[in-house]
């Protein structure tokens, strides 16, 4: 069957686009989920796929997935691997589409401020190609030099300055994409409209689900001409919190909003935070003007629910090591869990789960080496938490399981029973699928319904943001079953 399958791929892409060679295939038997490369690092087998296929353009794509849902063969869509929860997770009997290949830009349109892209487009491709025309995307996650566009729409992900210009679908303007099917769909570029369900939607967040992206048209914003920037020692992160929400609900909007907790205040701000204290980044920027406005006006606010300045420098910092994250791998290649839980809640509930999580986990699991949070996209209506944990776990792989998945269990737990959301922006993955029932409640069948139409067969990255049935082989009827 192997050889039937790959023989026929290769009749639609050229030779050197379909991938069988062992060694290779050993580089595509996870993406960047934690659990997975513990686990690798202590010994574990590991799932290839069973090849690798790397289509140019939209029809060699529609071509590849008309075929294989004939077939009736198993799909993972790939993009840069950056993924943290085994989204683009294969089994031996999938085929993978790496979209690496569709990596141009189509479009820059400075009239309409728009930029159209293949997804395979690593973002800090884009964002230079943007800064030298005098632009911006606004999006800046944390992986931008290894994520894709089509994996940051796919999962719904947010930047670094997403309190001004918003999450990846607030950016969206329109895509085209191919379904399991094999149809090409394009949902046109407007500023608005107001025509039925925003059918893109359906795609955005999708995790490789519901089809393959292959088009994407964004936002673009002006370079903005002027910058604010100021950090703040706060007494505790319930204070924090508060004095966040306070500045959100009068309208305020800085780009950067940062509050974090003590034992990362004093990781990397030991020189300059008191002992107890929790710390405030804020950066502001736009416009002439715009920037210095909001930071003298954030600045009193600030000030006055008992903040202390702490001047540009932490900001000018956290700006410049943001993106570090070398030292993770090398843990890692110890067998050491180090992992992040991002969650959102209401204002309400927020500080209360990040004080019960904090507790519960230092407390319950005595592996534990460490766990730290911090807010970092707010709302008007609420924030995230990002947790940040280290734990040291037996040196075999169902050991590793047992702590990593324990503690995921709590911190679930907590989040679920305190009206949160299970997940803000790295996505569900294969991680998390298993509580979308509880986070989605009585609106969970509507997500197994639309999955069936759009992928009848059940062939795209099954166990993906729908769990599989417990004990049940990965296949549509597993996840079809039941409501
Ligand atoms: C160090 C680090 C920092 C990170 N920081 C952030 C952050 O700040 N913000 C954030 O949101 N995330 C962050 N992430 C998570 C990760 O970068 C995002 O989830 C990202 O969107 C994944 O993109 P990717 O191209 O690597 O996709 P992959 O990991 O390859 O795939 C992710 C999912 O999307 C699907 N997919 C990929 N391409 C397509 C396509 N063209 N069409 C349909 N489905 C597709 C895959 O099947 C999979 O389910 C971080 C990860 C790391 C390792």
């Amino acid at each position: 069957m192997t050889d039937n399958v790959i023989s026929e791929l290769k009749d639609l892409l050229d030779d050197n686009r379909v991938h069988h060679d062992p060694e290779l295939l050993t580089d595509y038997t996870t993406d960047t989920w934690p659990l997975k490369l513990v686990q690798k690092a202590v010994g574990a087998a590991m799932d290839r796929p069973l090849c690798v296929v790397q289509p140019k353009n939209t029809n060699e794509t529609a071509a590849l997935l008309q075929h294989l849902n004939k077939r009736d063969i198993a799909v993972v869509p790939y993009g840069g691997g950056s993924g943290v929860h085994g989204g683009a997770q294969p089994n031996n009997e999938s085929v993978m589409i790496d979209m690496g290949n569709m990596c141009d830009i189509v479009e820059l349109d400075e009239e309409n401020l728009t930029v159209t892209t293949q997804p395979g487009i690593v973002h800090r491709n884009l964002e230079d190609y943007l800064n030298q025309h005098g632009y911006i995307s606004g999006h800046y996650p944390q992986s931008i030099d290894l994520a894709q566009i089509g994996g940051l729409v796919a999962t719904r992900s947010a930047g670094q300055f997403s309190t001004k210009y918003g999450n990846i679908e607030n950016l969206l303007v329109g895509l085209e994409a191919v379904l399991p099917t094999g149809e090409i769909v394009r949902i046109k570029n407007v500023p608005r409209r107001s025509t039925g369900p925003d059918l893109s939607q359906l795609l955005i967040g999708s995790e490789g689900t519901m089809g393959i992206i292959t088009e994407i048209t964004l936002k673009i914003f002006p370079k903005p001409a002027d910058r604010w920037m100021c950090a703040y020692g706060i007494k505790n992160m319930r204070e924090g919190l508060h004095i966040i929400r306070t500045f959100m609900r009068e309208g305020w909007n800085p780009a950067v909003v940062r509050l974090h907790d003590q034992m990362e205040a004093a990781k990397s701000y030991s020189d300059i935070v008191n002992g107890e204290e929790s710390i405030l980044l804020i950066l502001s920027e736009g416009p002439e003007g715009y920037a210095q406005t909001e930071g003298k006006a954030l600045d009193k606010i600030i000030l006055e629910q008992g903040g202390r300045s702490l001047g540009p420098d932490p900001v000018e910092s956290w700006l410049e090591h943001r993106n570090n994250t070398g030292e993770l791998q090398e843990y890692t290649s110890q067998g050491i869990i180090i992992d992040t839980i991002e969650i959102a809640a209401n204002w309400s509930d927020i500080a209360t789960i990040y004080e019960k999580v904090t507790e519960r986990l230092r407390k319950e699991v005595p592996e534990l080496l460490l766990v730290t949070g911090h807010s970092s996209h707010s709302y008007p209506q609420g924030t995230n938490m990002y947790f940040i944990l280290a734990a040291h776990p037996p040196k075999d792989p169902e050991g590793v399981e047992r702590v990593y998945q324990s503690i995921w269990q709590k911190v679930m737990e907590v989040t679920l029973e305190n009206n949160g959301t299970i997940c803000h922006h790295h996505g569900i993955g294969k991680l998390r699928a298993s509580w979308m029932p509880q986070e989605l409640g009585s609106a969970y069948p509507m997500l197994k319904k639309l999955k069936r139409i759009m992928d009848p067969q059940g062939i795209m990255n099954i166990g993906t943001l729908l769990p599989v049935n417990e004990g049940e082989k990965e296949n549509a009827e597993s996840i079809y079953s039941g409501n």
